[in-house]
C-alpha cells in the first residue's frame, strides 16, 4: 500500500508541535534523536524530519506529499504548491525593528537605509508596494544582532513575545504580516494518497476542534434557563436535564475557549452555579 510521506520540522519551534498533532490524531510515531525518516505502525504515512526552509521545495518537488511549517516559509519561497489548512500554532508575526534609542519617523524612515534579514523576499515586496528603497542583508539566523555589529540599520524578522528584541535592545516599529503553522499539499498527488490525506484531514480537523472548544456543565434554577442557553449557544443546542434538586436543572454545552472567561459572569449573574469546564479529547460535528 502506499504511504503519504509528509515533512516535518527536524528540531525548531514547529517540531514538537507538528508531531504532537500527529499523535493526538492517533498515528504513533517512534522518534529517535538522530531519526530522519520513519514509518508510522498503524497509519499508512512516512514522516520525514527536515530544515523548515526546504519543505517548500521538496512538496514541490513530489519528494514528500505533505510538509507542516510557517506560512512565512510559504511566501518566501514562493515554490508550487497549495496550502490545505492552518494548524492553530507557531503564531508569530514578521516584523521591522530597529534599536530602541533610535526616533521611529514613520515606514520612511527605512528609505535608504540598510535592514538585515532571513525574509528578503517578503520584505522587498513589503518594500516594493510602500515605494521604499531598502538595501536588504541577507543572513540566515541571528537576525537581531545585526544592528549592535553595524552590518544594518534595521532587522525583519520573526516575533512572537518580543523579548528576543528586548534582549537585544530593538524596538519593534513595523508588523508586516503575521504567521502560523499550516498544511501543505503537493499539486501531484496520486487518487491513493489523496484518500489518505482525507483521512488525516478527518482527523486534523477533530483534533483542533477539540483544542478551541471546551465543554460546559452548570445547574441552574429552571426559571433561568431559556436565559442561559441565549449565552450558551453549543453545537446544536445546549442539553437540559433535570436535577434532583426539585426546579433545578443540569445544562450542558460546548463553548469556545477563548470566550469562556467572556460569559463566565453572565452566566453566575443569572444564577448558574456549580459550573465545570473540561477539556475534550476529540470533537467530530
Ligand atoms: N518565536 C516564535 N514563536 C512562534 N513561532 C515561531 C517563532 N519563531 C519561529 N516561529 C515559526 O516557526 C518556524 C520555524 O522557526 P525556527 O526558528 O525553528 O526556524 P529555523 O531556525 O529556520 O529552523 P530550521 O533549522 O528548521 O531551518 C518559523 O518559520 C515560524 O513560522
Ligand atoms: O519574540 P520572541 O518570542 O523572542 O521570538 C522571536 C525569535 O524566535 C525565533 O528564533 P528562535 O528562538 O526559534 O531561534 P533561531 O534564531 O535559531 O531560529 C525568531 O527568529 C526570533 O529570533
Ligand atoms: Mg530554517
Amino acid at each position: 500500500m502506499d504511504k503519504l510521506k509528509i515533512a516535518i520540522q527536524k528540531s525548531g519551534r514547529l517540531s514538537e508541535k507538528s508531531l504532537e498533532l500527529l499523535r493526538e490524531c492517533g498515528i504513533k510515531i517512534s522518534k529517535g534523536s538522530q531519526t530522519l525518516k520513519t514509518n508510522s505502525s498503524n497509519f499508512p504515512i512516512e514522516v520525514l524530519f527536515l530544515r523548515d526552509d526546504d519543505i517548500p521545495q521538496y512538496v514541490e518537488q513530489n519528494v514528500a506529499d505533505i510538509g507542516i511549517l510557517g506560512e512565512n516559509e510559504v511566501w518566501e519561497k514562493n515554490r508550487k504548491v497549495e496550502t490545505i489548512r492552518k494548524l492553530g500554532f507557531g503564531n508569530c508575526r514578521l516584523s521591522l525593528a530597529i534599536p530602541k534609542d533610535e526616533n521611529y519617523t514613520g515606514i520612511s524612515y527605512f528609505n535608504n537605509k540598510k535592514v538585515a534579514t532571513s525574509y528578503p523576499k517578503i520584505l522587498s515586496e513589503f518594500c516594493a508596494e510602500n515605494n521604499l528603497y531598502v538595501e536588504i542583508e541577507e543572513i540566515s539566523g541571528s537576525v537581531e544582532i545585526a544592528p549592535s555589529i553595524g552590518l544594518a540599520h534595521g532587522i525583519f524578522d520573526i516575533v512572537s513575545t518580543g523579548s528576543t528584541l528586548l534582549m537585544n535592545g530593538l524596538k519593534e516599529v513595523e508588523t508586516v504580516t503575521k504567521s502560523e503553522a499550516i498544511l501543505i499539499k503537493s499539486e501531484n498527488l496520486s487518487h491513493e494518497k489523496q484518500k489518505i490525506l482525507e483521512k488525516l484531514l478527518f482527523r486534523i480537523q477533530a483534533v483542533i476542534y477539540s483544542r478551541e472548544n471546551k465543554y460546559i456543565l452548570l445547574n441552574a434554577p429552571n426559571t433561568a434557563i431559556s436565559a442561559i442557553i441565549e449565552v450558551l449557544p453549543g453545537m446544536k443546542s445546549p442539553t437540559v436535564l433535570p436535577l434532583a434538586k426539585e426546579g433545578w436543572s443540569s445544562i450542558h454545552s460546548v463553548i469556545k475557549e477563548d470566550e469562556f472567561w467572556d460569559i463566565i459572569d453572565r452566566l453566575k449573574n443569572l444564577g448558574a452555579e456549580s459550573i465545570l469546564v473540561v477539556p475534550i479529547e476529540k470533537m467530530i460535528l
